[in-house]
């Protein structure tokens, strides 16, 4: 009889999922726990935290978990106390926020949500493992990444993320339809800047294997340019509020599947392959410095390294400079209601 001795031998991982009681997470958590991210012979200990009038929720969530028979599950761990969700983690999963109420503005929402990122940040510094891998996809991720990190100074700030997967999903699945191909046809779509409507998914540097087993660059197999500089820029970008008027929700499976993906790729590589991810910006293509911005990125060995070289045209600076100028923004607004 063969005996597997690895996965008798891998030491179980801690791994956090906030607002374990929502939409997101209900797929998130099968997905992590099925192997999918960390390896289907890494067992994991489940953090769920949520709000304490989630209580009951969360406990129907851990009953389907249980009955769910996963390999890997060797204990869950749920809690609507922070200490506890964060202590000994070794990748996390910042879900959980505050949704937008009705007549609710931007700025309010930001405020709230910032200040549950700074409580969390903190948590993160004072229990968590130092190397530690933070992927935020509670909105406004890329500014609730930075407050996050700005609060755990002790952890290093390449250690923390925002997820702009959906968008480059969402990019590369658009462009798959329009040139009849598989989606693992089409590579190197970008998504640059912040997981908002400023977002710019580039397709400038992406290829395809076309139906005619060519590889061509993006533009030419899709030989429109005003579908590509409009009509492709708008429907990735808007694609969030597509979903809830049809669905009367929010993106919440294909949310799961890109922050799977996200922590899969970082956690065991893209072999060369580009993928983006909202990272502290060290002003690579005159970005703003200190703000999460999202980049094409290749991780290895559980670290990410920002693409460099690529031509940026007219069009696209433009682009870059306003999702930018919108980090900006949102870094001032957040830090003053952290700290009022
Ligand atoms: N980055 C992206 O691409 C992306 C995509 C889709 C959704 N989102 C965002 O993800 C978030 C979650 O979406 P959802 O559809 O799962 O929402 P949801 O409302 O179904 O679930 C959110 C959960 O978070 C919990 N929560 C609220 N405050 C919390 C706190 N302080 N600590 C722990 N849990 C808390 C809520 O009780 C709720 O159970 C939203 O902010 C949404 O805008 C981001």
């Amino acid at each position: 009889m063969k005996i597997r001795l690895d996965f008798l031998q891998a030491e179980p991982i801690r791994v956090l999922i906030t607002g374990a009681a929502g939409q997101i997470a209900y797929s998130l958590i099968y997905m992590v726990s099925s192997g999918e991210v960390f390896g289907k012979d890494q067992p994991i200990i489940l953090h769920l935290l949520d709000i304490p009038p989630m209580t009951k929720v969360l406990e129907g969530v851990c009953m389907e978990i249980n009955d769910c028979a996963l390999p890997i599950v060797r204990e869950v761990v749920a809690t609507t106390n922070v200490a506890e969700a964060f202590k000994d983690i070794s990748a996390a999963f910042l879900v959980g926020a505050m949704p937008r109420k009705q007549g609710m503005e931007r700025k309010d929402l930001l405020s709230a949500n910032v200040r549950i990122f700074k409580e969390q940040g903190q948590a993160l510094d004072q229990h968590a493992k130092k190397d530690v891998k933070v992927l935020v996809v509670g909105n406004p991720a890329n500014t609730n990444a930075l407050i996050c990190s700005k609060y755990a100074p002790s952890i290093p700030k390449e250690n923390f993320s925002a997820m702009t997967r959906l968008d480059q999903n969402r990019g590369q699945s658009q462009i798959a339809v329009r040139c009849g191909v598989p989606i693992t046809n089409v590579k190197n779509v970008i998504i640059w800047g912040n997981h908002s409507s400023t977002q710019y998914p580039d397709i400038n540097h992406a290829e395809v294997i076309t139906a005619g087993g060519d590889k061509k660059k993006v533009r030419d197999a899709v030989n429109d340019d005003a579908w590509l500089n409009d009509t492709f820029i708008s429907t990735v970008q808007k694609r969030g509020a597509a979903v809830i008027a049809a669905r009367g929700l929010s993106s919440a499976m294909s949310a799961a599947k890109a922050a799977s993906d996200h922590m899969r790729d970082w956690w065991q590589g893209t072999d060369g392959r580009w993928v983006s991810m909202g990272v502290f910006s060290d002003g690579s293509y005159g970005t703003p410095a200190e703000v999460m911005y999202s980049f094409p990125v290749t991780c290895a060995n559980k670290k990410w390294t920002i693409v460099q070289g690529l031509a940026i045209d007219d069009f696209s600076r433009q682009k870059l400079d306003s999702t930018g100028n919108e980090l900006m923004e949102e870094r001032g607004e957040a830090i003053a209601a952290c700290e009022a």
